[in-house]
């Protein structure tokens, strides 16, 4: 992975722009908001912006770590116990801005209409509960590695992370594509459109608030894609450095193609060696390549006391056109 350091200047620097935009920027998921963040994003710090663009360019590894900016954990107050009690702006609201940047220097930020309510940057917290679920919402449970959105063809091309607090230091875990030694027959496999991907659980009806007749049509494609899901390739592009789209949790194959079934055997016992930890502190700003690597969390005993691990999150396109069509109008940023 790559971690840079933010020094005392960059620090500095970053926390004067958002000292002088922060009122500015007091929504974050309007279409204007977006369009001046990217362009506000060009004012970053150079370092910080060049490790973004090598990043983005596939001239790092697939996981980078920007650190060192410190978080005011009074400012933030306690970890909310839901995502939907977050009304106003979050407490956390500079961090977002600063999230915002960065990731406008990858892509687009976009969301998704059946996830968190349509929210732009979605809370990591843990929530009663919800413990044992494949939920990034879990804590007890191992959250099983995942590309972001995996059953989905308009997934993002980057995941960010901003650490504001995790006292615990619960794990988040990285493993890479480019780590994984397959046999040649299992990798030509996986090249082939002959896996299942069902949509994971933070994009049913049951975990958002879904107002009578309001998105019901976009839960109406989620209930399809659960009902006759796409067959699709686990493993594509280069064929000797390919990209990965993968959620073995909700993953299957047809009836009978043992072929495949032990494809994704292979692959999962392969990246199960591989995955390694990466534990996010308070102030880590933190992006994965949702083509290059996989990701998930370790389990965790959560407090639910307003101390609890908190992150905040945002997905990044590179192709904001390749979503058009599920997109209600040019200037709406919430895929269905
Ligand atoms: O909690 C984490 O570290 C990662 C959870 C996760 O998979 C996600 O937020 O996409
Ligand atoms: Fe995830």
């Amino acid at each position: 992975m790559d971690r840079l350091e933010l020094d005392e200047t960059e620090i500095g620097a970053m926390t004067e722009l958002v000292d002088e935009f922060e009122e500015e920027f007091a929504t974050l998921d309007s279409e204007e908001a977006l369009h001046r963040a990217t362009v506000l994003a060009h004012q970053l710090p150079n370092r910080v912006r060049l490790h973004l663009n090598a990043f983005r360019l596939e001239q790092l590894s697939g996981v980078l770590c920007i650190s060192g900016y410190q978080v005011d954990q009074d400012r933030l107050g306690p970890t909310p116990a839901h995502w939907r009690g977050q009304t106003g702006p979050s407490p956390a609201h500079r961090e977002e801005l600063l999230l915002m940047l960065c990731s406008s220097l990858l892509g687009d930020p976009f969301c998704w209409a059946t996830q968190q309510d349509g929210r732009m940057i979605h809370d990591i917290i843990p929530i009663q509960g919800h413990e044992h679920e494949q939920l990034g919402s879990s804590s007890e449970a191992l959250l099983t590695w995942h590309t972001e959105d995996a059953f989905h063809p308009l997934r993002g091309d980057f995941l960010s992370f901003a650490c504001l607090r995790n006292p615990y230091g619960a794990a988040t875990t990285v493993g890479y594509a480019d780590d994984l030694k397959l046999p040649q027959d299992v990798r030509e496999t996986l090249f082939e459109e002959r896996f299942i991907i069902r949509p994971d659980e933070s994009h049913l009806g049951k975990n958002n608030t879904v107002p009578d007749g309001e998105r019901l049509e976009s839960f109406e494609d989620i209930e399809e894609m659960q009902r006759n899901p796409d067959l699709v390739a686990v493993l594509f592009g280069n064929p000797e450095q390919p990209y990965l789209r993968a959620d073995p949790y909700f993953m299957s194959v047809e009836d009978g193609d043992d072929e495949a079934r032990f494809a994704l055997d292979t692959l999962v016992k392969a990246m199960d060696e591989a995955i390694f930890d990466l534990t996010l502190a308070s102030g880590d700003f933190c992006f994965l390549d949702n083509f290059r690597v996989v990701h998930g969390r370790k389990p965790f005993r959560a407090r639910h006391d307003g101390t609890d691990r908190w992150l905040k999150r945002v997905n990044v396109t590179g192709d904001l056109r390749k979503s058009r069509a599920a997109r209600d109008a040019r200037a709406v940023r919430a895929s269905r």
